[in-house]
Parts: structure tokens; sequence; C-alpha cells
């Protein structure tokens, strides 16, 4: 399947010695839901602005449909909203959406429409006079009339109350299957991605460290649970190749790349949730996968 969003040695530089994102690689195929996660600062923003086309990257590239996204006709094929909305105070819900359908000739007005009245925000408001959370419904409303084939969102549900939040991933799933685009979006609540997104990108200190799809992470980890003197060598428990571990005066926790190869009894194996793979591998930065090449595969 042809990725239709793809970077090739992509890096972003503030500043002389500071790189927000570097050597970042990676192609995903139509029709993905792309959970991207990582610490504070390592480099997800970046990441999904250099994928908008808002900043141009100072090595490498970033393509939509093989388009780099810097270029003029790349632009309507992505559609992004920031940590801050791109909307502007001064105008009702309504007239953003006239906005949309005047800037952009394939804008879904019926759609938004449809959608903004489902969720209760009220067309004749200001954008001023809306809650945070409104805000965010307008803004992704907007994105999603873009009929782009890429929509980025950063952190989308960070300030949605419990019930919006849901909503809002029903509402993308049904996008994706409706129009087979493709999303990518950050965040740190990773029990809410794993309903929804089939992969992964992991970035750490500006580096992408993991991708995969999110199936293939689970089944290819496992977390043993054992005495401590069972943990002599602190890369490989037998044949498995440690992510990383922590250990007790009695006991050690190890999260391992699992093979089918036979393991010493005194481990106890258990399967793994997506948390467990992000925050192994968020502890150790400088492990990668060695099975898998670092791509999100079609
Ligand atoms: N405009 C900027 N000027 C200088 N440095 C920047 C700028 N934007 C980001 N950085 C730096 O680049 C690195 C990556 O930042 P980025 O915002 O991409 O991280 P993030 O993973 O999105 O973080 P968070 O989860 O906190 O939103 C950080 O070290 C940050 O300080």
């Amino acid at each position: 399947m042809a990725a239709v969003l793809d970077a090739t040695g992509l890096g972003k530089r503030y500043a002389l010695r500071r790189w927000g994102l570097r050597n970042c690689s990676f192609a995903v195929p139509a029709g993905r839901v792309v959970a991207l996660v990582g610490a504070n600062g390592s480099g997800k923003s970046t990441l999904l602005r250099l994928a908008a086309g808002l900043t141009r990257p100072t090595e490498g590239v970033v393509r939509v449909d093989g388009v780099p996204t810097y270029r003029r006709d790349a632009l309507s094929r992505v559609a992004y909203v920031g940590q801050t909305k791109p909307l502007y105070p001064g105008f009702t819900v309504a007239e953003m959406v006239r906005f949309g359908t005047v800037t952009n000739p394939a804008f879904d007005k019926r759609g938004t429409l449809e959608r903004l009245r489902g969720l209760g925000i009220p067309l004749d408001r200001t954008v001023s006079r809306l809650s945070g959370g409104q805000r965010t419904q307008v803004a992704i409303a907007l994105a999603l009339g873009k009929r782009a084939d890429v929509v980025l969102l950063d952190e989308p549900m960070a300030d949605l109350d419990p019930l919006a939040r849901p909503a809002l991933l029903g509402e993308l799933m049904a996008t994706v299957e409706e129009r087979a685009c493709t999303v990518l979006l950050s965040s740190h609540v990773l029990t809410e991605l794993t309903d929804v997104c089939d992969s992964l990108l992991l970035m750490n200190e500006g580096a992408l460290q993991v991708s995969g799809l999110i199936d293939d992470l689970i089944a290819g980890h496992r977390l043993l649970v054992g005495p401590v003197e069972a943990y002599s060598d602190p890369g490989r428990v037998g044949a498995h190749a440690v992510v990383s571990a922590r250990t007790t005066e009695r006991q050690a926790t190890v999260l391992v790349e699992w093979s089918d190869a036979p393991i010493d009894p005194r481990w106890v194996v258990h399967p793994v949730t997506l948390t467990d793979v992000v925050l192994g591998y968020l502890r150790s930065p400088d492990a990668t996968i060695a099975a898998r090449p670092r791509q999100v595969p079609a």
C-alpha cells in the first residue's frame, strides 16, 4: 500500500545546537489512525507542524501523496489543529464555517454544520465567547470539513470533557472509514488511544524511537516478572532482548521483545498493553526494535 504521509531524514533545528526533531523517517498508508506519543518536549508538535507545512524542515522532507508539505499545492491535502486553535475570536461559529467554504471550494459545509449542531455548539455565538472545549470542537469540525487526505491533531482531547473525548474519537473513526483519510494525533492519555489508533509513532528526545502497528507491538512484547537472580544479563533474558527493566531487592520486572524461544521457568510471562510498551521504551531512550524495520508498515 502506498504511503499517504511519509518522512525521510526529517529534522528541525530551532537554534544553533537545539534540534526539536532529528533524523525522522516513517511511512503511513491511507486509512491509518496513528498515535503520536512521547514525553514533553520530545518533538511531537514539531513533527505535526512540519507535516502541516507550517514550518520548513532544516533537513529532510515530509510529504503528502509524494508532495513536500511546505509546497502550496500540498496545503489543501492536510488539515491541522494545533494546541492554539486557529480561529478568529470576533467571528461567529457560522461565520467561521462560511470562511471555510469561501477559502476552500471542496469544504463540506453541510456536514460541518450538522456536526456542530449535533454537539450543541451555538452557531450564532462568537468564538471569543465559546468555552475552551467548544473552541476545540469547532476547530476540529472545520479541520474535518476540509476533506483533507491527512488530518493532524495536536493533543485534541486536552480540554474536552469526559463525554466529549470518546465522542471525538468515534467521530474520527467514522471520518476515517468514510473517506479513508489518515489521522495523526498526539496525546498523553494512552488508554484513550488504544481503542481508536492502529499505529504508533513514539518520540523520544527529538528522535523517532519506535514505530509500528499497535497489534504487532503488543504481540511482540512481554512483561517478565521473576527473582532478581534470574536477571543476570541486562541486555537479554534468554533469547529475548530487554527493552527496559525495574528491579527491587528481590524482584525484576522486565519488558522484552518476545520471540517463541523457551524461557527460564523462574520467570512469569505476562501479556502487555500499549501503555506497558510505551512506558518501557520511554524509560530506555536507547532501546530500538531490532526485529522490525522502524516504519509504520503497509
Ligand atoms: N519555536 C521554538 N523555538 C525554539 N525551540 C523550540 C520551539 N518549539 C519547540 N522547541 C523545542 O523543541 C523541542 C521539541 O518541542 P515540541 O513542542 O515539538 O515537543 P512536544 O513533544 O510537542 O512537547 P509537549 O508534549 O510538551 O507539547 C523542545 O525542546 C522545545 O523546547
